[in-house]
């Protein structure tokens, strides 16, 4: 599918097309028809309708399939109307179906049988969610035909700098020419970029939930940039379903645990996106924390405001930044982010609270380190990279107790 035929359809977050497409090269499986013309609205029965598996579109490549974000990317397709899934692959799965990985997509029969990367055949794929290891990915990326659209949601080419990924990651990087295409997929922050881009780079959980209070406040120049203190807590899937002794039950029920103190791999991306928003050097002290949960993710983060600023300014610079995103909400003053309040959905929720010490502010940010914090995002920005809706596939309510 030409994805440049979407190049004239926008979207308005309220829901509504505001563009006109005005051709079609796709024949039967021609992905705009019903939206033809201005202004129409994308409604639930219009989705409703077109939510079957022959009407999908778009066709989709799950890289990675058999791992916890491919399975997430899988529930929240299973909900949009444009995206169908054509390909998935594994690794030491690879020849299972997928409800014989995971049990609970028995009534999902008409995904296809996991393949090895070595059997995948990309002539049919318009996108591709690639949900592999980091260090994994960049050889297999690179092979890919030109025209596919990605989603690359590890780690892989979220560094601008190839030598800080050779320095965080071990291992120097084998994709250079794609790192320089590459966009750091943060959607509230990069979406006009992420509309054209061919490569996105989905950022991590950490510095998801880190990003999107920040990014904001450093461009408004309301906090320093030294002194930043980021203590955030994370559900074990954020290790991916790989079995690990330290992530048994018996290693973390009770408990919690810190880890990657003082050099967690996330340190350079979180700088990276910091220092871009403030225009100068940020450096922050980060320690992540694994706690008895399967999702969720909380960062506390500790600042000093500059000369002059209250924690009211910042509130109110949340406010404005915000105010129109769908998927990023800052709570009423003084009520507390809670994980629980944002599971299983594409939220991030927020909050900024004054400190005891006098110029020191607190913002708690949660996000479901599964959603927002991986297949949501990405999702969110395949919509955009294809033309759709952002939001569509991602309106599910948080799943409450
Ligand atoms: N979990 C999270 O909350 C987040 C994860 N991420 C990133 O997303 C990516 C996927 O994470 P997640 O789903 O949790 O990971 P999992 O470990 O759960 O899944 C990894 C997937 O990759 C496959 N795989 C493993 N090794 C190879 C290989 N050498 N070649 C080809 N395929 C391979 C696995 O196949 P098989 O199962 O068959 O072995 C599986 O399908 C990672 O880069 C991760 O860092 C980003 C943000 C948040
Ligand atoms: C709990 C846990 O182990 N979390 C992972 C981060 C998950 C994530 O965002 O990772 P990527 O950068 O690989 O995408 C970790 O600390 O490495």
């Amino acid at each position: 599918m030409s994805t440049s035929l979407f190049n004239s359809v926008y979207f308005d977050r309220g829901c509504s097309w505001k563009g006109e497409v005005k051709s079609s090269k796709l024949g039967k499986r021609n992905c705009h028809r019903l939206y033809v013309g201005r202004s129409t609205a994308l409604s639930p029965r219009s989705l409703k309708i077109r939510n079957s598996k022959q009407e999908k579109d778009v066709r989709v490549a799950l890289l990675g399939a058999s791992g916890y974000t491919g399975a997430e990317i899988i529930r929240l397709l299973a909900n949009h109307p444009f995206f169908g899934i054509t390909l998935m692959t594994a690794d030491r799965n690879a020849g299972k179906s997928m409800e014989s990985v995971f049990p609970h997509f028995i009534t999902q029969k008409d995904l296809p049988i996991l393949v090895s990367s070595n059997d995948a055949s990309f002539s049919d794929v318009d996108a591709v969610f690639c949900c592999l290891p980091h260090g994994t990915t960049q050889e297999i990326i690179k092979a890919l035909p030109k025209g596919i659209k990605i989603v690359d949601l590890s780690a892989d080419f979220r560094l601008r700098d190839i030598s800080e990924y050779q320095e965080w990651y071990g291992q120097p990087h084998r994709a250079t020419d794609l790192q320089v295409e590459a966009v750091y997929g943060l959607t509230e922050i990069f979406r006009e970029e992420i509309k054209n881009a061919r490569l996105v780079a989905n950022p991590g959980c950490y510095p998801t939930s880190i990003q999107l209070p920040l990014v904001p406040l450093l461009k408004a120049k309301l906090i320093e940039y030294k002194n930043i203190i980021i203590d955030s807590k994370s559900g074990v899937s954020g290790a991916g379903r790989g079995a690990k002794v330290a992530n048994l039950y018996t290693e973390l029920t009770e408990g919690i645990m810190s880890y990657g103190v003082t050099r967690h791999r996330h340190v350079p991306e979180i700088e990276q996106g910091l220092s871009d928003a403030a225009r100068s050097k940020v450096t922050v002290s980060f320690t992540p924390h694994l706690m008895p949960m399967s999702r969720g993710m909380q960062s506390t983060i500790y600042v000093e405001m500059a000369s002059g600023v209250t924690a009211e300014d910042l509130y109110q610079q949340l406010k404005v930044s915000y105010e129109d995103e769908e998927f990023v909400k800052l709570l009423e003053k003084g009520v507390v982010p809670r994980t629980h309040d944002v599971r299983g959905s594409n939220y991030c929720y927020m909050n900024v609270f004054p400190d005891r010490i006098s110029g020191r502010a607190i913002i708690i940010s949660v996000i479901d380190n599964l959603v927002k914090g991986a297949s949501g995002q990405a999702l969110q920005n395949l919509n955009i990279m294809m033309g759709f809706p952002e939001n569509t596939g991602l309106r599910y309510l948080p799943l409450f107790p």
